[in-house]
């Protein structure tokens, strides 16, 4: 006898089908073995009635893989609530065939709503009540000797274990799935796949706390796309998206494992550079504004187009916090704008008390 029937648990999902098929055959298997554990026992209803039982899981496997999951959930309910009953009624509490049932409580919670997940553990807990009463009241129908019971106790304990350790590290794994998924969504811009904004955020904070506790170095640099809007209007919107996601390419490969690439809004992008001065950031942000304006666009968009970006470059400070640095890249970005595009400005001399340093300004 076996329990897989962890059934409607989430109908749409091949993933959970798939263990609910492995449970079956699993099941049919532990029912071949009671077969001949009450053969040798001299129990032969019992014996017999594994034979149903193999052929009830079998009937269910084959239901599972042609989609008839209703159907292979109430063999296997079936199987279980009367396989667990008769044993109890024929060998006494004590053959322990009463723990199956324990194992549709978790099922139970998981694959209904609450309203017929509750009715139903009432269902299950009076059947399971019943038999238990019906042991303190009655002898068992069919004993079997002692050491015999025994035997068939510690077996059915040790498949009960065993199948509840394979389901705990089922849905385990299903959680450790789902939480890295809903990680990569909160933390990923869907479009680029680079850090979102928010998590960039978090990151920077993380950097000025630990700059305050270690004066470690940390630039950024603010990117934006010179004259986007022209090749939305140009092109149209989903040209425009695939610039940004080549973008997005060039920007990962032109920096160091170690540095961190954003979107931080539109067309615009800050990367975060760890242990990098003003100077070397601005060499970076040199290669990036090369990176983009060699590329050759006419493999992405089919048109001979120059695409070209500025960036803003500035370098934490004692007193900083993510916003004045951030603001104070924006506003050398700002300036590079002015400046006439395809620009790298470092932060301005006012508020980083350096000389400003402009770094390039010449189409390439
Ligand atoms: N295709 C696409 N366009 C976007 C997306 N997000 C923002 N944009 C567009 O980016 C453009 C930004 O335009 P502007 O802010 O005027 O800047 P610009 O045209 O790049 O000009 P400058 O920054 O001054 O050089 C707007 O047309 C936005 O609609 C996006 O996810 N996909």
């Amino acid at each position: 006898m076996e329990l897989s029937s962890f059934s409607a648990l989430s109908p749409k999902r091949p993933q959970f089908w798939q263990v609910a098929k492995r449970c079956c055959i699993l099941a049919a298997i532990i029912d071949v073995a009671f077969f001949a554990i009450f053969m040798v026992l001299d129990s032969p209803i019992l014996a017999w009635v594994n034979l149903l039982s193999i052929a009830m899981y079998l009937t269910a496997y084959v239901a599972y893989s042609t989609r008839k999951n209703k159907l292979a959930t109430i063999l296997i309910w079936t199987e279980v609530l009367y396989h667990s009953a008769l044993g109890t009624l024929l060998l006494g509490w004590d053959s322990g065939f009463h723990y199956f049932l324990l194992m549709f409580v978790p099922a139970i919670f998981v694959s209904m709503s609450l309203k017929p997940a509750i009715a139903s553990l009432v269902g299950l807990w009076s059947y399971y009540v019943g038999l238990d009463l019906f042991g303190w009241y009655y002898p068992p129908l069919q004993p079997i000797d002692g050491d015999a019971l025994v035997l068939v106790h510690l077996f059915n304990l040790t498949v009960v274990f065993a199948m509840f350790a394979y389901l705990a590290l089922y849905y385990l794994n299903k959680v450790n799935i789902t939480h890295d998924k809903l990680r990569f969504f909160a933390t990923t811009d869907p479009l680029t796949r680079l850090r979102n904004r928010r998590h960039m955020s978090e990151l920077l904070k993380r950097a000025v706390e630990s700059y305050q506790k270690e004066q470690r170095l940390v630039s950024v640099l603010l990117l934006d796309l010179d004259h986007f809007k022209s090749i939305n209007d140009t092109y149209g919107h989903e040209v425009g998206d695939t610039v940004l996601k080549a973008a997005a390419d060039i920007l990962r490969d032109t920096v160091r494992d170690h540095d961190k690439v954003s979107r931080w809004g539109g067309e615009e992008f800050l990367v975060f550079l760890p242990r990098t001065n003003l100077n070397h950031a601005a060499q970076v942000a040199e290669r990036i504004r090369k990176a983009i304006a060699k590329y050759p666009w006419h493999t992405v968009l089919n048109e001979k187009i120059r695409l070209t970006t500025s960036i803003g470059v500035s370098e934490l400070k004692p007193d900083d916090s993510v916003n004045t640095l951030i603001k104070r890249a924006d506003d050398a970005l700002y300036r590079g704008k002015e400046a006439g595009r395809n620009w790298v400005e470092l932060e301005s001399e006012a508020s980083c008390h350096r000389p400003r340093i402009v770094l390039s300004s010449q189409p390439d």
